[in-house]
């Protein structure tokens, strides 16, 4: 297992010249040995660019990758000790599924004994154990990707195992049982997992840290809950949550804060620069508050949904959209009614240039 550092940037084009012209802008991090990480963002944001040079099918066209300290941006994935799993998997159709597992033990001459010990304890974990005489061929779609996982974490010696979205194909329910049963594995093996999606909730159940991404930009790595409550970019507070974070143009002074038109106290504890910035509450945080409350304001009910497990408000407050989860026991109020929601708690972000302010 392996300590990643990574110090670097990467444009598929020779010569770029601006932001966009990067697959990924220049980044420095590091991924501990033995973490579970997942790389989150919308498609085309560079998870894919990111995986792919952290295991060595690309070289970055800018900086150095380190495995424990050592430089080996130009190594091969052989070379790194790296095992991949594909959203298709990779299965060798002749095979049994004992003989795909121990496939990667074979091929570095591992011990017989040794092989048979790691490939009963892979199947078990990932309860293929029952299957294991059978030919690959003519095996569900499920039971192919268990295999090309099984494959991938079956080595003990690896540097780490990425993943690049192996569920996609899944149903749903298995896919909820593979998510569980990956983070009980790296519970037991603790390898060091990378995995990439553009699925927040398959990146929060499965990782300790989380990496988003946009536009080739690394926003934030942080675990599940400091995503959710100091998001460092106003766009890890929109991407993270369900729904995620409402946002209101705010403009600030030395007394206060004006919102469409109205009017709030200075928020306590708070210095904030004077001047445009962005007011981000989660809708876990909105909550209904009395006529007049300081730091409440007035806003008009749009709809109202019951999701079972809360009641999801939108609102309105001068044209800007604000959704509030509530407890499912509050009384509904008449679209097009008056209330009054708590913009100001110790869980208000502010922003600055999408930026979260100190
Ligand atoms: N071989 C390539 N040549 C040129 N541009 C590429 C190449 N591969 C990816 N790109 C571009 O680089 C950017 C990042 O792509 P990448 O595949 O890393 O994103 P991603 O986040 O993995 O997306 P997805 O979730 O859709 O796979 C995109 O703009 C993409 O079009």
């Amino acid at each position: 297992m392996a300590r990643i550092g990574l110090d670097l940037a990467h444009a598929y084009q020779p010569h770029p010249q601006q932001d966009g012209d990067y697959a990924l802008l220049p980044l420095a991090m590091e991924f501990e040995d033995g973490g579970a990480y997942a790389l989150l963002g919308p498609s085309g944001c560079g998870k894919t660019t990111l995986l792919n040079i952290m295991s060595g099918l690309l070289l970055p066209s800018q900086g150095r990758v380190l495995f424990d300290g050592r430089d080996v941006t130009h190594a091969s994935p052989q070379e790194r000790n790296i095992a991949q799993v594909f959203q298709f998997p990779v299965v060798y159709e002749n095979m049994t599924v004992a003989e795909n597992l121990a496939f990667p033990l074979r091929n570095r001459r591992l011990p017989g004994a040794q092989i048979r010990q790691r490939v009963g304890a892979i199947a078990e974990m990932l309860e293929l154990s029952g299957q294991l005489d059978q030919r690959a061929a003519g095996l569900g779609a499920d039971v192919r990707q268990k295999i090309s996982l099984g494959r991938g974490l079956v080595r003990p010696d690896v540097a780490a195992v990425l993943f690049d979205e192996p569920l996609t194909l899944i149903d749903p329910q298995l896919k909820w049982q593979l998510r569980r049963k990956l983070k009980q594995i790296h519970q037991e093996l603790r390898l060091t997992l990378i995995y990439v999606t553009h699925d927040q909730v398959e990146a929060l159940t499965f990782a300790d840290q989380v990496l988003v991404m946009r536009h080739g930009r690394a926003l934030q790595l942080g675990s599940a809950a400091a995503l959710f409550e100091r998001p460092r970019h106003a766009f890890v507070g929109h991407f993270i949550g369900s729904p995620g974070m409402n946002f209101l143009p705010v403009q600030a002074d030395g007394a206060g804060l004006d919102i469409a038109g109205c009017r709030l106290p200075a928020p306590a504890g708070r210095a904030l620069p004077a001047g445009p910035l962005q007011l981000g509450v989660r809708p876990e945080y909105l909550t209904l508050a009395a006529a007049g409350q300081p730091g409440a304001l007035a806003c008009t009910v749009l709809q109202w949904q019951d999701i079972g497990t809360h009641l999801l408000l939108s609102a309105t407050l001068g044209g800007h959209r604000l959704r509030a989860r509530l407890d499912p026991q509050t009384q509904p109020p008449a679209v097009g009614a008056t209330v009054w929601l708590q913009l100001l708690g110790a869980h208000t972000c502010f922003f600055q240039n999408e930026e979260l302010l100190a």
